[in-house]
C-alpha cells in the first residue's frame, strides 16, 4: 500500500472531517488530506448497554456523529459533500466505557481506573460517501476500529491530581492525554499511537485501499469533481447555532481550505483553468513495477524472516542480519514500510500482519515461494513481452534452456510457489460444492497434496490420491504437516497424459487446464472420462479470463502470463463448462472461490448412451 497515493484517491472529493479534535485535523492534515471541518452536533448519549462490545458503541458513535453533519450539510443547500469523516475514541477498563470527564472529580474517578494497569483504546471511524439520489440524500457508510492497548504506571495520588490540575484530561477520553503531559503516565503502548490520540491513520489508509482498490473492480466509486468548493459555502453550519457571525469561524479548512479559496478565487476572474485532477492511479501504475521490486528483494534477503524473528530492529541492525550495506538496507525497509509491509517505530521495523504470515519463509500461509518464483522467473519472462506482442506468443516459446543440475532447485521452487497459493485457496476449493457423496478422489497434478489434505479433513470418508510426476513428488515429503502425510492421502507418480489414472470416483483439476493447449485438454479430458464411472464426477478449479470487462483487471495478469508462456491457453468459464460437456459430464454446476479469482466447475458422469 502506497499511502500518498491512496490519499490521493480523496484529493478530487470535497472531504469534511465531523470532528471538533485538533488531534485528528493535525493527524489528517499531516498525511496530506485535504478537507473541511464541521464539528458534528451529534450528542453521545447512545445507550453503552445496548451494544454487544466497547468497540461497537465507538463505530456507531462516530457513523451518527459523521451522519449528523452530512445530512445537516445537505439540507442546508441540497448538496452533500463527497465523503464525510467521523471518528469517536474511547478508553475501556475492567468492562467499561469511558469518554471524556465531565469535571476534575470525574478525571480522578477515571485516573484512579486506569493506575498501574492495562487498559485499551478503541476509535470507531465512520467514511460516509454521500449522493444525492432521487432528491434525497444517499449514503454509503464504511466502518471499522482499532483497538490500542496502554499501559500506566503505578502512579501516586499527588501526581494524578498535579496532572489534573494542568487541564489537559478535561477534552480527553478517559482523562489522559498521551501525545502530550499524559505520555508520562505511560509505561508501554502495544499498537498503533495515532490510534489513542483520536485517528487510526494507518487502517484509515488501508480501508481507503479496500475501498478505491477493490480487488478485480477498479475505482468504481469515483465521483467526478474538478475542485473543491470555497469553504465559507457552509458558513453556516458552524457549531455556533444559528450560524455564528465569524463565516470562517464555523468550518476550519484544513490545507484544503486555503487552496479552495485559491481556486474560487481564481475561477471568479476567469483567468486560471483548473488543473486536470490529480492521476494518482495512473501514477501509482507507472511506478508498479518498483513496488513489485522491492517487495521480492526484500523477500529474497529475508527480511521478513529477520524482523519475525526479533523486532523492533533498526535499519544497521536487519542489514547486520541479512549482510547487506545499511544504506541500502535502510533504504529498502523505508519502501517497505511505504507499501504497508512493514512498520516503523522508534525503536525500529517490524512486520505488518501479512508480512508475517505471508512474506516469511515459513508459515502455513507463506507466500514466500511465490514471490521468490516471480522474481527468478515470471520477472524475466515480462520483460520478453513487447517481443510477445510484436511477433505473437511463439516468439518467447520455450524461454531459457534449463541448466539440468538446476533442475531440481527450479522443480521445489515451483512446488514452494504452488505449495502457497494452493493453501491460501484450498479450503475455499474443497468446501464450494458439497463432495461428502464420493469416497474417493484423485487430484492429477495435485503436487504437495496441499487441496488432498483439505479434501481429506473436510470429508472424514474420502480417500485422496495426488497423482503427479515422479520428479516433482520426490519433493513432496518436506510439504507435508508434520513431515509425513495423513492415513488417507497417497501420493501415486505418472504422467496423466501417458500412465494409466488411478481409479477414483472424484478427478480434480486444479489450476491444471490453462497450462495445456485445446489437443491437449481434450486428450487429457477424453482420459479422464473414460476412467470416471457414471455418478462419479470432475472438479475444475481454473483462473478464467472472462468476457466481462469488470473482471477484467483480474483476468490482466494470466492473459499476460499466457502471452510469455504461450504453452497454455486462457479459457473463460463458459468455454470449461463447454470442455466438460464435450467429454460426456452433465449437470455441470459452477461457483466461484477465492473472492472470484478462482472459477470451480463439478460436473457428473453421465451414462454412456
Ligand atoms: C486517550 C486519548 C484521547 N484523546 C482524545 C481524542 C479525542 O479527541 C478525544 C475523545 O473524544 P471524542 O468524543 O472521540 O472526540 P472529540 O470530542 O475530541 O471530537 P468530536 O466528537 O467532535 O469528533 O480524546 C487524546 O487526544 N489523547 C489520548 O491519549
Amino acid at each position: 500500500m502506497a499511502l500518498s497515493p491512496v490519499i490521493g484517491k480523496l484529493l478530487h472529493k470535497r472531504v469534511v472531517l465531523a470532528s471538533a479534535s485538533p488531534r485528528r485535523r493535525e493527524i489528517l492534515s499531516q498525511a496530506g488530506l485535504r478537507f473541511e471541518v464541521v464539528p458534528s452536533r451529534f450528542k453521545e448519549t447512545l445507550d453503552k448497554a445496548s451494544f454487544p462490545a466497547p468497540y461497537a458503541y465507538a463505530m456507531e458513535t462516530a457513523k451518527q456523529k459523521a451522519l449528523e453533519v452530512a445530512a445537516r450539510m445537505y439540507q442546508k443547500d441540497l448538496r452533500a459533500p463527497d465523503v464525510v469523516i467521523g471518528a469517536d475514541t474511547i478508553v475501556t477498563v475492567g468492562g467499561l466505557i469511558l469518554e471524556k470527564p465531565v469535571d476534575k472529580q470525574d478525571a480522578y474517578r477515571m485516573l484512579s481506573m486506569l493506575n498501574g494497569k492495562e487498559h485499551s483504546v478503541f476509535t470507531g471511524v465512520a467514511i460516509i460517501h454521500c449522493c444525492s439520489k432521487g432528491g434525497q440524500l444517499d449514503t454509503d457508510v464504511c466502518q471499522f476500529h482499532e483497538e490500542t492497548t496502554v499501559r500506566f504506571s503505578r502512579l501516586s495520588e499527588e501526581l494524578l491530581w498535579e496532572y489534573i490540575d494542568s487541564g489537559e484530561p478535561m477534552d480527553k477520553a478517559g482523562g489522559y492525554g498521551i501525545q502530550a503531559l499524559g505520555g508520562m503516565l505511560v509505561e508501554y503502548v502495544r499498537g498503533d499511537f495515532l490510534n489513542v490520540v483520536g485517528f487510526p491513520l494507518n487502517h484509515f489508509c488501508k480501508k481507503l485501499v479496500e475501498l478505491y482498490y477493490p480487488p478485480g473492480r477498479h475505482d468504481v466509486r469515483r465521483v467526478k469533481h474538478d475542485s473543491i468548493p470555497a469553504v465559507d459555502t457552509f458558513e453556516d453550519l458552524s457549531d455556533v447555532e444559528g450560524g455564528g457571525s465569524d463565516p470562517a469561524g464555523g468550518i476550519e479548512g484544513g490545507p484544503g481550505g486555503q487552496a479552495a479559496a485559491g481556486t474560487r478565487g481564481a475561477e471568479a476572474n476567469g483567468a486560471v483553468e483548473s488543473p486536470p485532477p490529480f492521476p494518482a492511479d495512473l501514477l501509482e501504475l507507472i511506478d508498479g513495477f518498483k513496488a513489485s521490486k522491492a517487495l521480492f528483494t526484500a523477500c529474497k534477503l529475508k527480511v521478513f524472516d529477520v524482523l519475525k524473528d526479533e523486532a523492533p530492529l533498526k535499519a544497521a541492525e536487519v542489514a547486520g542480519r541479512i549482510d547487506a550495506s545499511v544504506c541500502g538496507t535502510g533504504r529498502l525497509l523505508d519502501a517497505c514500510v511505504a507499501l504497508g509491509l512493514l512498520e516503523k517505530t522508534d525503536g525500529g521495523y517490524r512486520n505488518t500482519e501479512v508480512a508475517s504470515r505471508h512474506l516469511a519463509s515459513d508459515g502455513e500461509y507463506s507466500l514466500h515461494g511465490l514471490v521468490t518464483r516471480h522474481d527468478d522467473h515470471a520477472w524475466e519472462l515480462f520483460t520478453r513481452l513487447e517481443v510477445a506482442v510484436r511477433q505473437g506468443p511463439n516468439a518467447v516459446a520455450g524461454g531459457k534452456v534449463e541448466d539440468p543440475a538446476q533442475s531440481q532447485q527450479t522443480t521445489l521452487q515451483f512446488m514452494r510457489a504452488m505449495h502457497g497459493l494452493s493453501k491460501l485457496t484450498a479450503r475455499r476449493v474443497a468446501t464450494a460444492f458439497d463432495l461428502s457423496r464420493f469416497t474417493s478422489a484423485c487430484d492429477l497434478g495435485g503436487c504437495t497434496g496441499a487441496l488432498a489434505h483439505e479434501l481429506a479433513h473436510e470429508y472424514p470418508r474420502m480417500r485422496v490420491t495426488v497423482f503427479d510426476l515422479p520428479d516433482v513428488l520426490e519433493h513432496v515429503a518436506c510439504f507435508q504437516p508434520g513431515g509425513r502425510p495423513s492415513e488417507r492421502i497417497s501420493f501415486v507418480p505418472g504422467d496423466f497424459f501417458k500412465d494409466s489414472l488411478p481409479e477414483a470416483e472424484l478427478y480434480v483439476l486444479s489450476r491444471i487446464l490453462h497450462d495445456w493447449p485445446d489437443d491437449q485438454v481434450h486428450a487429457l479430458l477424453g482420459r479422464l472420462s473414460g476412467r470416471c464411472k457414471p455418478g462419479g464426477g470432475v472438479l475444475v478449479a481454473e483462473e478464467t479470463v472472462d468476457e466481462d470487462p469488470a473482471a477484467a483487471r483480474s483476468n490482466l495478469a494470466a492473459a499476460l502470463s499466457l502471452l510469455v508462456r504461450p504453452r497454455g491457453r486462457g479459457r473463460s468459464g463458459a468455454e470449461y463448462r463447454d470442455l466438460l460437456e464435450q467429454h460426456g459430464f452433465r449437470d455441470v454446476r459452477v461457483a466461484a472461490a477465492a473472492g472470484g479469482a478462482l472459477h470451480l466447475l463439478l460436473g457428473t458422469r453421465a451414462s454412456p448412451p
